[in-house]
């Protein structure tokens, strides 16, 4: 505490008779406050007032004033005192930064807790709801047997002329009777051995009484006995006679079909029998609830666990992934510590150059510290590196950086435009989201034709992970699987181009999904492609961005895919960039430039970004008319699977789950179950499954070769697929004909499009062959592995960069962090199909140990979003530098 003092007759407020100091600390940077001033004892005009001054103040800055407008500042320089303290201004940065992470802390613990207490009154609210279904299952149950018993119980009597008879002749449930039966003329009586198997209440709990009867020598006929306990409950005894115990019988007299059944006199009244019985189905469906509920949570807490595993390895390789260029040490990088950041200009444009500069922020350059003054790096102790220390603030995400030639800049070396991005954890910031808005005409599960449309789910899915809002926009088809859509309503209608639009809204794999559907009835020719294709979906495209400015959305990207969606990225920048929607950068991807060049040249032109879905493919299309003038802002990423979308550990198509660890249990149930379904031998040869359209691009003349050489070489062919081209299919439908007939039960083509039955053949299958004559990215192949199925494909685009060769592509994988995983070939020959289709199918004969392995590795490896995740957040973020 302070006395703080003020000569008021000195001051502005001569004569005011209220007298106010307004304060803060450390720069007005702190703890404002307002307090008035009295008069104090001290002779003349003085005032004063008690100040407490917190330990972490190091200045104390004030003002007076008189409650008004009239106020004592010192000339427009306001009064400040220095306090002695050991706090610094940097160390009241961190100190406010730990403040605000108190905060921070505080906040997420209450919404944490919000969250939980919402989180347990759904779980009671679905407890409730369950063990009503419970309850109304047990009544239904009870009813239909009562109802049966009674049927029952018409024919059921306590005595049988001549045939059977129960003594004493007075029982009750409970009692140990003698059950006689005379075999004269049955179809036991030739029999050694008789014995009754028996139940009760129409064989309410199945079988559950076992006697053998004995002769009994005292009556004419042919009579047997033996002694049965009555069950205590029983209103009825059920039995049938047979030729031996249980399991062990094979003849019987039951009575021409109806069995044996003998009232038993009521123990306890019927009624209450039903509700008793009410209440032990109810007790067993629960029971059964709680242990399916319990396993159910510890499959999704398993399957949790290796999936952050997974992304944890990748994330680790991703980090050393440019070592040769630039790494930190350690290599993760935690907010409030101080790491050596090393940098190796030997592979970059600074090659050789005498000075290097570092120049570096954090949070994607906008923190609010600004940018660190240029580093001038010294020498690394390994020889090879440049280091520079740099202290990481607890509020960083992110590390960003350059190097340049001197101090004041000169050339740079800034990743092609991109810079140097390091994540970092436990900031106590966070990275604020991203809104990207896909605009797509396909989309997984709900409307997918091909590849397009798992891509715009998963990559969503993937970047919605990492905190982004994303959003789709979808034409309404009429064709759509709308099981697949949760909550699906309408939410508002638009006018534009000469009709209503109507807009619904719904969730599709837990992403936002807006429908557009124009009431002229342009998407309701039951399927995605058709006719008129062009126009329908440039109305679409148009549609789409009248929608998200009508609505008064801002996206910072909107993603366009294909021909089919490329005029958004013409029309955006034509007609909306400047009207409304301008925050926004058009990404643009191809993911196939065989269709539509003319519409992908024009989008590659006014995109912002433009990618294709994997690395070498876009160096195969470099040299291609739409794409050479645009090469700069053109790269290449490669496409990820969704991991709960395929999974062999929670897939319902498939007979038994597996991980990586029950593998060979896992496919072999698969394998069984596909031949079963598919009428195959079920012996264990190798199958080569194929899963495909049926296009030209898909190597058509090496697929029926394959499939040939596969049945010389006594393995089995699955083929699903369908070709969009009336010829080709005709083609095939001849093909499977002939096959089926000549190599009935080893080969099987299914000339549709069926989705459950590709999950069996990815789980079922050995090999997955994808003879592409050129591949984009290829899915087929990444999903093969995910059930670890061996790829067996042609070397030529993203199957190039995503299957390596177990022969002759070790070192390649291993410039990947990864070991070999696959077969490939080169040429587009028969003879390139045998090398590699040869080789598989031998190793699968003679390796059989190497080859289970080689299951679980492939299985093992990470083709999931991940990593491409981060490639295309670190595209869009480039893109808004633009
Ligand atoms: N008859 C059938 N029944 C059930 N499912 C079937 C099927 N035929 C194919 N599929 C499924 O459709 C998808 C095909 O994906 P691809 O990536 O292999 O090919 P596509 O050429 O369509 O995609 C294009 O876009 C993708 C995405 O960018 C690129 O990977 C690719 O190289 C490019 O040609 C897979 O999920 C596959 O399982």
């Amino acid at each position: 505490m302070v006395d703080l003092y003020l000569n008021r007759s000195m001051s502005a407020l001569a004569g005011e008779p209220h007298v106010l100091i307004k304060g803060a600390f450390n720069g007005w940077r702190w703890n404002s406050f307002t307090e008035n001033l009295h008069k104090s004892e001290l002779r003349g005009d003085w005032w004063c007032c008690k100040l407490y001054i917190p330990k972490q103040a190091y200045r104390l800055d004030f003002v007076f004033f008189n409650g008004d407008t009239v106020y004592e500042n010192n000339n427009h320089n306001d009064f400040f005192v220095e306090i002695e303290s050991d706090i610094d201004e940097h160390s009241f940065e961190d100190f406010l930064v730990e403040e605000k992470q108190k905060e921070l802390e505080r906040l997420a613990a209450e919404e944490a807790e919000r969250k939980r207490q919402a989180e347990e009154r759904r779980r009671r609210e679905e407890e409730r709801a369950a063990m009503e279904a419970d309850r109304a299952q047990a009544k239904s149950e009870v009813e239909t047997k009562k109802d049966k018993l009674h049927q029952m119980l018409s024919s059921a009597s306590r005595y049988s002329d001549n045939l059977w008879y129960i003594e004493p002749n007075t029982y009750r449930g409970g009692d140990r009777v003698r059950l006689h039966y005379n075999r004269s003329s049955r179809p036991l009586m030739h029999n050694n051995e008789i014995w009754m198997h028996g139940g009760y209440n129409n064989w309410i709990d199945g079988l559950s009484i076992a006697e053998r009867l004995v002769k009994s020598h005292e009556k004419d006929g042919d009579w047997w006995y033996a002694e049965v306990a009555l069950p205590e409950r029983a209103l009825v005894l059920d039995w049938v006679f047979a030729d031996g115990p249980p399991g062990n019988a094979t003849i019987y007299d039951n009575n021409g079909r109806q069995d044996f059944h003998a009232i038993v006199p009521n123990n306890i009244p019927e009624d209450m029998f039903w509700v008793e019985e009410e209440h032990r189905i109810f007790r067993r469906l629960q029971q059964e609830r709680r242990e399916r509920e319990a396993a159910d949570r510890l499959k999704a807490e398993r399957s949790a666990k290796m999936k952050a595993e997974m992304k944890e390895k990748t994330m680790r390789a991703f980090l050393l992934s440019q070592k040769h260029i630039v790494y930190t040490e350690p290599l993760e990088v935690h907010a409030g510590t101080t790491v050596d950041v090393l940098y190796n200009p030997s592979n970059t444009v600074l090659n050789g150059k005498p000075e290097v500069w570092f120049r570096g922020s954090f949070n994607r350059w906008t923190h609010p510290g600004g940018p660190l003054p240029p580093q001038k790096m010294v020498k690394a102790e390994n020889g090879s590196h440049l280091r520079a220390a740099v202290r990481v603030p607890l509020d960083a995400y992110m590390m960003d950086f350059v190097f340049s030639e001197s101090e004041d800049g000169g050339i740079y070396d800034n990743r092609n435009g991109m810079d140097y991005h390091i994540p970092v954890s436990d900031s106590v910031a966070k990275e604020p989201p991203m809104h990207i808005v896909h605009i797509a005409v396909e989309m997984a599960p709900i409307a997918k034709v091909g590849g397009l449309g798992d891509v715009v789910t998963s990559l969503s899915r993937a970047v919605q992970d990492l905190g982004h809002n994303v959003e789709v926009i979808l034409p309404k088809y009429d064709c759509l699987n709308l099981s697949n859509v949760k909550d699906l309503h309408y939410q508002q209608s638009f006018a534009w181009g000469g009709t209503e639009i109507k807009v619904w809204f719904g969730k599709v794999e837990d992403l936002p999904v807006y429908f557009l559907e124009p009431q002229n009835g342009m998407f309701w020719m039951g399927c995605v492609y058709g006719k008129n294709d062009e126009s329908r979906f440039g109305f679409f495209c148009h549609s789409a961005l009248e929608f998200l400015l009508q609505k008064g959305s801002s996206p910072d990207i909107i993603h366009c895919h294909d021909w089919s969606s490329a005029p958004v990225a013409w029309l955006y920048k034509e007609q909306y960039a400047l009207n409304g929607l301008g925050n926004g950068r058009v990404v643009f991807t191809i993911h196939n430039l065989e269709f539509g060049a003319h519409h992908i040249g024009k989008a590659m032109a006014h995109c912002d970004k433009a990618t294709t879905v994997s690395d070498t493919y876009s160096k195969e299309v470099a040299g291609h008319g739409a794409i050479a003038p645009h090469y700069f802002k053109f790269h290449g990423i490669r496409n990820g699977i969704d991991p709960d979308i395929w999974d062999p550990y929670t897939d319902n198509f498939i007979p038994v789950h597996y991980t990586s660890e029950n593998v060979v249990e896992g496919k072999s149930a698969a394998k069984k179950a596909l031949q079963q379904k598919l009428g195959l031998q079920q012996t264990d040869t190798p199958i080569v499954g194929i899963i495909s359209r049926l296009t030209v691009q898909k190597g058509i003349h090496l697929i029926k070769h394959a499939i040939y050489r596969t049945l010389e070489r006594n393995g089995q062919v699955v083929l699903l697929g369908s070709a969009p081209d009336p010829r080709i299919q005709g083609d095939f439908t001849n093909l499977a004909s002939q096959l089926h007939g000549e190599y009935h039960g080893r080969v099987k083509l299914c000339l549709t499009y069926d989705e459950p039955l590709s999950h069996l053949i990815y789980a079922g299958a050995d090999f997955i062959l994808v003879p592409s004559i050129f591949e984009p990215c290829g899915l087929t192949q990444l999903i093969a592995m995910r059930y670890g199925s061996i790829p067996i494909v042609r070397k030529t685009g993203g199957l190039y960069d995503t299957v390596f060769d177990v022969d002759n592509d070790k070192d390649r994988a291993q410039a990947q962090g990864l070991e070999p995983n696959g077969f490939s070939f080169e040429g587009a020959d028969s003879s390139g199909v045998d090398y590699a289709l040869d080789r598989a199918i031998t190793t699968f004969y003679d390796a059989c140990d190497w080859f289970n392995s080689l299951c679980k590795r492939v299985m093992e490896q990470d083709w999931t979003w991940n990593r491409p995740a981060l490639d295309y957040m670190e595209l869009y973020h480039s893109a808004r530098k633009n």
